[in-house]
């Protein structure tokens, strides 16, 4: 049997746009009204999206949601038609219709928390979508997560889908970017690592000052337990608040891992070497830990550059690939360090450079933008073939971009009622084109 590590990329939706809802996220508060560019937005994602399936990898796409989403508006009390549920609240309660128009879904990283069959006690591969109760744009998004994954990984032998976590601070859940798995190879039972913010039980254990801890220990031992992980196979780490603090919002802007690496920031954890010796306990491999010094990349640049919000990617060769943005190329710190990396006998041989700024404006980097599902051949065979990417694929879904996206949005264009015809219209068509049936609330 072949083992693979695919990634899912979430498509960028058409209502992509700029409106600063994230506390704590720099890149999404300072650029807060800019004008964005959904059209871009979305063809960079598939062209990095295609340029892994090129190189070899198992690469698959997930369907954005359907926004603007009126269910939500509906629910907390605009009503009328759907252009006047849309023109009421522009007007009486702009940044709540800028919460249900975000394109935030793209960040499939936050979609679910996955766990591949070798490590779980059912020998099946687990999901649980995460709640991303922290952010009200994101809290809206697990129910259609959780439809679209059961669509993409539709067979129930194969796949085990569980519900999002309940929906209440104490289980704040942000999914797989708030997760790694070190392994020896991607079919062998591995060591999840669980990283998370705050303990919500314990009020005098460390958290964040500033801003909010997205993560709960809490919500990360749900997950494990729901994934029928064993106690000897599980890591969890506390995020250092002080990182949190400097706008660390996720563990993935300061730590990636891929199978027998870690990479990650100096002052990324709380306990580190304690943490490590115990990552090295349970797993009995030859393991890199790639701890990056301050004194060569400041937080404030690893922020800036998204330099662990790379992914490392192993190639069918078996040599590793950093899949960095070009951000990273700009910073002179980061672009230094990438390149000295290249020398340190690590087995990262190379990096590759794309170009995602439509998606980095809002704080999402590569690694953002890519949902890890290790599998087997037998379970990428039972995927829903019509999300992998291929000539055919990336060539209907630039043209369905080319057909359905607007080149420029601002938030004011967020009150245009036109948008959610144009955003049904295409979501309707793509329901056809990755074959997912009706996973959207208009299309039920
Ligand atoms: N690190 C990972 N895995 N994901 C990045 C998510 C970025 C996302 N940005 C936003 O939601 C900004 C939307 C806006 O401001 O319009 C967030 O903060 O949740």
């Amino acid at each position: 049997m072949k083992h693979f590590e695919a990634n899912f990329d979430g498509l960028v939706g058409p209502t992509h746009n700029y409106a600063g809802l994230s506390f704590g996220n720099v890149a999404s508060l300072s650029n807060a009204a800019l004008a964005s560019n959904p059209k871009a937005a979305a063809k960079q994602g598939l062209q990095k999206a295609k340029a892994l399936a090129d190189m070899g990898m198992v690469q698959g796409m997930l369907a954005p949601q359907e926004r603007p989403d009126l269910y939500t508006l509906r629910r907390i009390g605009f009503s009328g038609s759907d252009a006047n549920v849309i023109q009421q609240a522009a007007k009486e309660a702009p940044m709540l219709l800028n919460a249900c128009c975000s394109a935030s879904s793209m960040w499939t990283a936050n979609a679910a928390t996955v766990s591949p069959s070798a490590d779980t006690r059912d020998g099946k591969l687990h999901f649980t979508p995460a709640n991303l109760v922290d952010k009200l744009h994101r809290s809206i998004e697990p129910l259609t997560t959780g439809r679209i994954l059961t669509a993409t990984f539709n067979d129930p032998h194969y796949f085990h889908h569980h519900s999002h976590l309940p929906e209440h601070n104490s289980f704040g859940d942000e999914g797989a970017a708030n997760h790694t798995r070190l392994c020896k190879e991607y079919g062998h039972a591995g060591v999840e690592l669980f990283v998370y913010g705050q303990e919500a039980t314990n009020p005098s254990a460390p958290k964040p000052q500033k801003y909010p801890a997205r993560q709960t220990l809490e919500a990360s031992m749900a997950v494990a337990r729901l994934h029928q992980l064993e106690e000897d196979n599980c890591v969890f780490i506390q995020q250092n608040p002080d990182v949190i603090d400097q706008g660390v919002f996720h563990n993935d802007v300061i730590a990636v891992g891929n199978q027998n690496v870690l990479f990650y920031h100096e002052q990324a954890f709380l306990n580190t070497q304690h943490k490590i010796d115990e990552i090295k306990r349970k797993l009995d491999t030859d393991l890199y830990f790639i701890e990056v010094p301050t004194a060569k990349v400041s937080i404030n640049d690893a922020v800036k550059s998204y330099l662990f919000n790379t992914q490392i990617i192993t190639l069918p060769s078996g040599e590793m690939v950093i899949v960095a943005p070009t951000d990273c190329q700009e910073n002179p710190a980061v672009f230094a360090y990438l390149n000295e990396l290249l020398t340190l006998n690590t087995p990262i041989k190379q990096v590759l450079y794309f170009d995602v700024k439509q998606s980095m404006q809002n704080g999402g980097g590569p690694a953002c933008l890519r949902l890890r599902v290790a599998m087997n051949d037998m379970e990428v065979a039972a995927v829903n073939q019509h999300t992998l990417m291929n000539e055919g694929l990336f060539g209907r879904l630039n043209t369905w971009v080319d057909k359905h996206y607007r080149d420029r949005l601002t938030t004011q264009d967020l009150a245009d009622p036109q948008l959610i015809i144009e955003s049904r219209t295409a979501l309707d068509e793509l329901t056809q084109i990755m074959k997912l049936g009706s996973v959207y609330q208009f299309q039920r």
